[in-house]
């Protein structure tokens, strides 16, 4: 259990639709898709009507800052079975780069590995109040592309395993390199935010809008505040 699974849910039941992929940029291919991660009838490209709109209005409010720069989407909606396969994945993934064996792990190597991969990812649950949030359809992994179609170096991938994805990670250093990397995560945190989503606190890419996570952010961003989520698990 996370500290926003406390939220209520109420379903409001809106669509989830089709990103207007033209107007964005986009990583291309998916990358959990070129994984063979299990989609089945469903598509990455998806999130809830009033997400995709938030996510206009902040593309639009980048362009007033940068014009000609674009967000590009990482990822969007992931049904659990998704959530489930990315969450073995990336256990097997430390295991390899630790050049470890899955057999002869003992339960406390198990433990600890289970815990890194959890600091990013959310638990693939299937009970209905504590939906990982991107089975939601109103969180979204996203970057930024530059006017020369670069995308925008913020010092770490995405999904990287790591202290470098927390948000603030290069905010204290003197070093100007890093000192950009802190900027550009601020330039997309900003669009991001004053589109109305709010950004989670353990990753710089990771953005949503109107679920349990996003209505705990902002109750405790304002504690005048007291949202519920607007958007429970969708498949
Ligand atoms: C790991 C990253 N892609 C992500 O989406 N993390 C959040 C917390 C999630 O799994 O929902
Ligand atoms: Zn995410």
């Amino acid at each position: 259990m996370r500290p926003y699974h406390q939220i209520p849910i109420v379903e409001c039941g809106e669509l989830l639709v089709k990103i207007p992929l033209e107007l964005f940029a986009v990583e291309s291919p998916h990358p959990y898709q070129k994984l063979g991660a299990p989609y089945g009838e469903h598509s990455p490209y998806y999130l809830r009507q009033s997400v995709v709109d938030h996510l206009i209005q902040a593309q639009n409010y980048l362009h007033s800052l940068v014009p000609n720069w674009q967000i590009q989407i990482f990822d969007a909606y992931r049904p659990v079975a998704v959530q489930q396969f990315m969450v073995d994945y990336s256990f097997k993934e430390v295991i390899q780069q630790q050049k470890l064996t899955e057999a002869d792990l003992s339960t406390n190597q198990r433990q600890d590995i289970w815990q890194t991969v959890y600091e990013i990812w959310a638990v693939p649950s299937l009970d209905v109040q504590t939906p990982p949030p991107h089975s939601t359809g109103a969180a979204v992994d996203v970057t930024l592309v530059n006017d020369r179609g670069q995308i925008v170096n913020m010092g770490s991938p995405i999904d990287e395993l790591s202290q470098r994805s927390h948000p603030d990670y290069y905010a204290n250093s003197s070093h100007p390199k890093a000192q950009q990397y802190h900027t550009n995560r601020q330039l997309l945190r900003e669009v991001m935010l004053k589109a109305g989503f709010q950004r989670n606190p353990r990753e710089w890419w990771h953005f949503s809008y109107g679920d349990q996570m996003w209505a705990w952010l902002s109750n405790q961003a304002n504690p005048a505040n007291c949202f519920t989520a607007r958007y429970g698990r969708l498949a």
